[in-house]
């Protein structure tokens, strides 16, 4: 059946319950129970639990599928090698310094098929899949389809952030389109494939400890920042297909494959409060001061995972949008800071405004109390400003993985992936004394 992808239709809403049946099978989802002794259309039922099963009911999360074969139905699972995907940080050597990554490079297709599994490489985490706790950032860049085969993460969430080329993706729940400024969210154990139609490339945030959920809005009351119905689910759809099917599964840090008869996208209809959703992030409203004063970038914050210590994130998903400035007698521009958390940026489009050569594609992790703040010229220019309303960031969108936890850097990222901008620490070294002295 030919797709056309922008004209998908999604569920609506955050965390909510849905219903979903593929509209070839109306009727799929049995009425009135979970497990009917034969369910519609001779389907089998399956549970997919997100959280445990005793979790408590404000975030207790699971999914009923009606499919025309149960998950169980494939081959034993055989070892993958991968070099770029890791979640062992023991082999890291301790680096607080600033780095900086030019644009990642994009594989072509005339030099090397790749596609999102092969094109994943981690950059850097912390903790550890085995006791669920922890935190991986890693990069995309692929040029062709994931023909029959799935990607299955057993070991937590991921976010995934597009920054070139637009991703098709297929889950379980049905498909969805995911351009450069919007994101998606597809959770521990949901088996997914990605099409391209063009060499692409963005990041990837997986979280082992907890599910995204909305940031608390507090005094802002019940509206503003990512509002819930922006989010967008999947629709059932499903395939009958024959075929020779790999599932690739992360388990432990590790890859494994295994095989399957038939095409892994034949759930006809499901129903639960576990689901993907992406978000498009040119809806966010944004929030920030109107008078006097730099507030901190936390008023930006899309989706959160929080750890178990109140009010601290196992990480954070804040973006820097399009947005009006507006404060007066004010450095404008972020301050100068040393954080106890871990800020990892990227930039999906345009610039930044602290930072001149922060390129599109690339990145910058700055991690806990390392000092660091805007370049030079930034702040030369910024204390003559006349603080008049303008707008900032105007086609532009950086991003921040904000992490309380220390981030260990791979071999990947550090060295052999070529990206490195050596000479980062340059941004601040033409700053200069102001000081006036005692009168
Ligand atoms: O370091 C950065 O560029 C990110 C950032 C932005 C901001 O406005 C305030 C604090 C902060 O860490
Ligand atoms: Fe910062």
């Amino acid at each position: 059946m030919v797709t056309d992808w922008e004209d998908l239709k999604y569920h609506s809403g955050f965390g909510n319950h849905f219903s979903s049946e593929d509209p070839r099978c109306p009727n799929s989802l049995p009425k009135d129970q979970n497990s009917p002794q034969i369910c519609p259309y001779g389907l089998y039922a399956e549970q997919l639990s997100g959280t445990a099963f005793t979790a408590p009911r404000e975030t207790n999360q699971r999914t009923w599928f009606y499919r025309i074969l149960p998950a169980v139905f494939h081959e034993p699972f055989s070892p993958v090698k991968s070099d770029l995907i890791t979640n062992q940080w023991d082999k890291s050597e301790p680096n607080p310094n600033r780095t900086r990554w030019n644009p990642f490079d994009i594989p072509s297709i005339e030099d090397e098929k790749k596609d999102f599994i092969d094109g994943l490489a981690t950059v850097c985490g912390a903790g550890d899949p085995c006791s669920r706790h922890g935190a991986a950032i890693s990069i995309y860049a692929c040029n062709s389809s994931m023909n029959d085969r799935a990607f299955c993460n057993a070991d937590g969430d991921f976010l995934i952030v597009p920054q070139h080329g637009a991703l098709r993706i297929t889950t379980e729940f049905g498909r969805m389109l995911v351009k450069p400024e919007e994101i998606c969210v597809i959770q521990q154990g949901i088996r997914f494939s990605v099409d391209v139609d063009q060499p692409s490339r963005g990041y990837v945030l997986e979280v082992f400890d907890n599910h995204f959920r909305l940031p608390d809005l507090g005094p802002i009351g019940a509206n503003g920042l990512a509002n819930p119905r922006d989010f967008e689910t999947p629709t059932a759809w499903y395939e009958d297909r024959e075929c020779e099917f790999i599932v690739v599964q992360k388990y432990q840090g590790s890859l494994f494959q295994s095989k399957l008869n038939h095409s892994c996208y034949d759930v006809v209809a499901w129903h639960g409060n576990y689901a993907p959703y992406k978000y498009d992030l040119r809806k966010f409203v944004v929030v920030n001061s109107v008078s006097i004063d730099h507030m901190d970038p936390s008023i930006f914050t899309v989706l959160t995972c929080p750890s178990l210590k109140h009010g601290t994130a196992i990480a954070d998903f804040v973006i820097f949008p399009p947005r009006w400035s507006v404060q007066e007698h004010t450095f404008r521009p972020p301050y100068y800071h040393r954080n106890c958390m871990t800020e990892f940026m990227g930039l999906i489009t345009g610039k930044y405004e602290a930072k001149e050569g922060f390129q599109a594609g690339g990145a910058t992790l700055h991690s806990c109390m390392t000092p660091h703040g805007p370049d030079s010229a930034c702040y030369e220019s910024a204390i003559k400003d006349e603080c008049k309303p303008m707008r900032i960031a105007e086609g532009s969108l950086a991003f921040m993985f904000e992490t309380s936890l220390s981030l260990a850097l791979t071999h990947w990222s550090m060295k052999s992936c070529h990206r490195v901008d050596h000479d980062y620490f340059k941004c601040w070294s033409s700053l200069r004394k102001h000081f006036t002295g005692p009168k």
